[in-house]
């Protein structure tokens, strides 16, 4: 008997720096393959994806304000790598026959269509992965929230932050090897000790439309389905 999927709608937001591999920057076709075949395994489930990918393999804004140049080009700069990002990963859906349809937030129709929630709606409803990328399409803000946001718009019942690490610590587990894991924390909890495996308005954005997040590594293999039916290994962040 196959099992039944906890949530019938998530948002899915998928590491960009988990996407280089061990390469070093860019975008390690494999590693793409791999996290599009977690991504088919959740809608052979039926839950419906809609997707977030980060742009941290390629270029974060702050890289250009730190070394003295303008923070908002920056972000127009990492926007755009996340659009990078989603043709990737939509290609690599694809070649698993898994309909796919990329959503930008920065118009740019010769390459994918833009986003709005009625367009969002209607590709879920038809069974579609849905690929949001450029981000919230303003600087200053991270695909982070960009995830929390479209999120919201899609009535997604839980966000999937699947990064490098398996969860949420007390402290970045990269940094600090005494960090232990939780296994359950509330949105307060999350912005009151600063646990910053997601940003601040991210998480805020989530507490305020009650949607739970749960943080696992997107680097399990089949990670993703066994969180959905019930299983698995990641922290989940609910009300309370
Ligand atoms: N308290 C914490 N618990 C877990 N991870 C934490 C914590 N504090 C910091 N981190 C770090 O946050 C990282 C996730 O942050 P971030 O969203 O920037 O990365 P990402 O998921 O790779 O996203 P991007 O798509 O931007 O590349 C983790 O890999 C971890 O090292
Ligand atoms: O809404 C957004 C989302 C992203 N950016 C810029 O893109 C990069 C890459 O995103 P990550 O979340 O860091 O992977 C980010 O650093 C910003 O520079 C943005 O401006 N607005």
């Amino acid at each position: 008997m196959t099992a039944k999927p906890i949530y019938k709608r998530v948002l899915l937001k998928a590491s960009g720096e988990a996407l280089m591999g061990s390469q070093g920057f860019g975008i390690d076709v494999a590693v793409a393959d791999r996290i599009a075949s977690d991504i088919a395994e959740a809608r052979a489930l039926g839950v419906e994806v809609g997707v977030v990918v980060g742009g941290g393999n390629i270029f974060r804004g702050v890289a250009v304000a730190s070394k003295g140049g303008d923070r908002v080009t920056g972000d127009h700069m990492g926007m755009l790598a996340t659009v990078i990002n989603a043709l990737a990963l939509a290609t690599s859906l694809r070649k698993l026959d898994i309909d796919t349809v990329v959503l930008s937030a920065i118009a740019m129709p010769e390459i994918c269509e833009s986003f709005s929630q009625r367009a969002t709606l209607h590709h879920l409803s038809l069974g579609r992965v849905v690929i949001f990328a450029g981000g919230t399409g303003n600087p200053f803000f991270t695909t982070d929230s960009a995830a929390a946001l479209r999120a919201a718009e899609m009535g997604a019942e839980a966000i999937f932050k699947g990064t490098q690490v398996d969860g949420i610590y007390s402290a970045d587990p990269k940094k600090d090897p005494t960090a232990t894991r939780f296994d359950h924390l509330s949105h307060s909890e999350v912005l009151e000790k600063g646990l910053a495996v997601m940003d601040v308005a991210a998480v805020a954005l989530a507490r305020e439309n009650h949607i739970p997040i749960i943080v696992f590594s997107i680097h399990e293999k089949g990670g993703f389905a066994e969180i959905l039916t019930g299983g698995g290994r990641g922290t989940i962040v609910t009300d309370n």
